[in-house]
């Protein structure tokens, strides 16, 4: 499947009836969908399955963070279910990252992409502090984004305020995954470090992640298609 736009669809649903539900009314060449950790919990791997036969990339986001033999064995299996794109927590340290990335070399045949999430974008300065992090949310992001870099991953996940210094500190084929997109006027709900679509994409974001400013919109696809007409994709 081609698909023409940077965006993600953050599937977070409580059933899988209503991620398939919402799927079906998507087109795989106007977007990427992301199953997480509420979704993954209530329909196991078979909504990787299901998403597939749609002919959906899917961006399976559970953030692994573990020691690293099991981070490596569970990003291992998530490759052979034939995910586009998986992630690890770059705080879990260079051994876990690196032993994610050599279980996927030993595959044969795989397209995974193995990416980091550095600091989440839900985090303020005042959240690092509390968890004993002294640094601005860009020193974090930066210095986790280099770790992830050596340690061999594809790209990170990162607020899109970030991804016009990581590009240029880290290479532009460095892959940026940017969750807290928020379309002009969109809640921010529990997001802290926001941008726009426009915003993102110019800053030097690859793929933009956008959940409820879709998914709880009266019309979600209007959003959809409003937001690949501002970003110039075809549709
Ligand atoms: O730093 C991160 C990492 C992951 N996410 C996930 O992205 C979506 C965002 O959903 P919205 O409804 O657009 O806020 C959600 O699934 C998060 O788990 C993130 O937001 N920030």
């Amino acid at each position: 499947m081609s698909c023409q736009s940077p965006i993600v669809v953050a599937l977070d649903y409580p059933t899988m009836a209503q991620s398939i539900e919402m799927a079906k009314r998507l087109d795989p060449k106007q977007c990427r969908v992301k199953v997480g950790k509420e979704l993954f919990t209530t329909s196991g791997p078979a909504i990787l399955d299901e998403l597939h036969k749609l002919d959906f990339d899917v961006f399976l986001d559970l953030k692994f963070h573990d020691i690293p033999n099991t981070v490596a064995n569970a990003v291992s299996v998530a490759a052979k279910a034939g995910v586009w794109m998986v992630n690890v927590h770059a705080s879990g340290g260079r051994r876990m990252m690196e032993a994610s990335a050599n279980a996927l070399q030993k595959l044969t045949d795989h397209n995974t992409l193995l990416i980091a999430v550095t600091v989440l974008t839900s985090m303020d300065q005042t959240d690092l502090i509390e968890i004993g992090i002294d640094a601005t949310p860009e020193q974090h992001v930066k210095r986790l984004a280099a770790l992830a870099k050596s340690s061999g991953m594809d790209g990170v996940v990162c607020s899109a305020q970030e991804s016009s210094m990581l590009s240029a500190d880290l290479g532009k084929d460095f892959v940026l995954v940017t969750p807290g997109i928020r379309p002009a006027g969109s809640d921010q709900g529990d997001q802290k470090r926001i941008m726009t679509p426009a915003e993102a994409m110019a800053a030097g974001s690859h793929y933009l992640v956008i959940g409820r400013p879709i998914t709880q919109a009266q019309d979600p696809i209007a959003v959809l298609t409003q937001a690949n007409a501002e970003l110039g994709v075809a549709v």
